[in-house]
């Protein structure tokens, strides 16, 4: 039966499969719960309300794991399926997955032998973020010290197709397995080892830090923009030896709710994407290197200024909200940061994505922080029915302080999952890191590389980067 839910939810339904015929009752409550718990985080990371692709209408029936259907019209998806023929040199063997404004496809280059990852944009996309990636995959600028430069990915090749949907730029990358979002979609427990955490979180600031350096801020940090390299050499397979270890294309017919017949101008077939991944908790050390990806955000702030943030609302940096009129700054990464480590250490969002909306957040953050700046708290009138004037919750239970949070989301899931809890004296460090990366005011936050030399990075998470480094 076709199922009506998008695209987060898929692994979530395999999981259950799965988890029905393994665990015990009181297990399964718990799994249930977390899944549930993480089902909306997912749903809040990836929801990008005002980056609004403009099609709201329902023509097509909806199919799990794929992308809109409505968006195969004219400015949208170019028509694209298994077996083409791309440039005259990469066949496409398998889907990797989409977003609002692409297909990506792996494919065989033809020149060279090897699989290559194809982000085949929407006519309608945003054409500066490949001049960004570019820039920083080629800057000579500080690059000889930069590590974190190995984290963004290079531009193999980039061309444009024509179709009847409009000119769609095409950008060619290195497969990775998957994103930190879909790990974490992808286990039970939503989890990352202590050890793959920090070598993450390392590699994560390592690589905002060079993407400041340069000159960027990446206006769209989250874990789902995190992306996992593939632990083996996919080249040394063949095209059949891939189908054979990771399974064949799959496709699902697409049929419109009025009968009426597809237009030419899209597949008759949709293409579900391939797995490559491993659920979160699964991952070992040397499987912990990041691709930091989509640049669709990003902007140079001495050449453009920005004000509105598209970050999902549970890492959008408040000044977003309560400084309108003044323009994002590195310092807003940092915010959204700070936030994205939280998940990559935790099991959920520090700030609770289930039903959230611009208040609910702002409560959060609150309940968790303290008080706003007065010249915010004054501002925000959604503080009345949920606080006192000097900021004690009122008309809520629970309520959730930092350490709570702390306990709930990342040391008790550790300790239920048989995983350490994290020690004393390295919870303080990660406290104090975090807490001044979430200060509500943007200039009272580190720069990326100053958190490189706080205690936590110096002493826990590059040390553990530095593992795979020499692997
Ligand atoms: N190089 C790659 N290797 C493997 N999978 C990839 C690669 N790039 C992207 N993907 C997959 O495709 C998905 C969508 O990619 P991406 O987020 O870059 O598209 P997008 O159109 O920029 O999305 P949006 O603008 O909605 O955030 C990713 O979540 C990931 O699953």
């Amino acid at each position: 039966m076709r199922s009506l839910i998008s695209p987060p939810f898929r692994p979530f339904q395999t999981r259950l499969l799965h988890l029905r015929s393994t665990s015990s009752k009181s297990q399964q409550t718990q799994h249930y719960q977390n899944q549930i718990r993480g089902l909306f985080c997912t749903a809040a990371l990836t929801s990008h309300s005002p980056k609004d692709d403009g099609y709201s209408g329902h023509l097509y029936e909806p199919i799990e794991g794929v992308e809109k259907l409505e968006r195969y019209r004219v400015g949208g998806y170019p028509s694209v399926t298994i077996g083409d023929h791309i440039h005259n040199r990469y066949q496409v063997v398998q889907k990797l997955g989409h977003g609002a404004y692409s297909t990506i496809w792996l494919a065989r280059d033809q020149q060279y032998g090897k699989y290559v990852a194809i982000k085949v944009c929407t006519a309608d996309s945003n054409p500066l973020e490949f001049n960004i990636l570019s820039e920083l995959s080629n800057s000579q600028k500080n690059s000889s010290i930069s590590l974190g430069k190995t984290m963004i990915p290079s531009i193999l090749d980039r061309f444009e197709i024509q179709g009847p949907n409009g000119t769609h730029p095409c950008y060619v990358t290195i497969p990775a397995r998957m994103s930190l979002s879909e790990a974490k979609d992808a286990s039970y427990n939503r989890l990352f080892p202590l050890d793959v955490a920090r070598a993450l979180a390392a590699q994560l600031v390592l690589a905002v830090e060079y993407v400041h350096s340069q000159g960027f801020v990446h206006g769209d940090l989250h874990d789902g923009n995190i992306l996992l390299w593939l632990p083996f050499d996919l080249n040394q397979l063949s095209v059949e030896e891939l189908y054979k270890n990771y399974g064949e294309p799959e496709f699902e017919a697409i049929r419109r709710f009025d009968g009426q017949p597809l237009p030419p101008n899209m597949p008759s077939q949709a293409v579900l994407p391939i797995w490559l991944g491993e659920p979160s908790d699964k991952l070992k050390l040397p499987e912990a290197k990041i691709l930091l990806k989509d640049f669709g955000e990003a902007f140079s702030p001495t050449k453009q200024q920005k004000f509105e943030s598209h970050t999902p609302l549970v890492g959008r940096p408040p000044e977003a909200r309560f400084e309108p009129h003044k323009p994002l700054s590195f310092l807003s990464d940092i915010w959204s940061l700070g936030c994205t480590l939280w998940n990559i250490i935790g099991q959920s969002s520090l700030f609770d994505g289930m039903f959230a909306t611009e208040d609910s957040i702002t409560c959060e953050q609150v309940d968790a922080l303290g008080i706003l700046p007065p010249e915010w708290w004054y501002k925000w009138e959604g503080r009345h029915s949920r606080f006192t004037e000097d900021g004690k919750p009122i008309n809520r239970a629970p309520y959730r302080s930092w350490e709570f949070r702390f306990e709930q989301d990342i040391q008790e899931p550790r300790q239920r999952e048989g995983m350490p809890r994290i020690e004393p004296a390295e919870r303080d460090a990660i406290f104090k890191m975090l807490k001044s990366m979430l200060k509500f005011r943007p200039e009272d936050r580190p720069s990326a590389k100053q958190i490189l030399e706080c205690e936590w990075m110096v002493n826990w998470a590059l040390p553990e980067y530095e593992k795979i480094r020499r692997i």
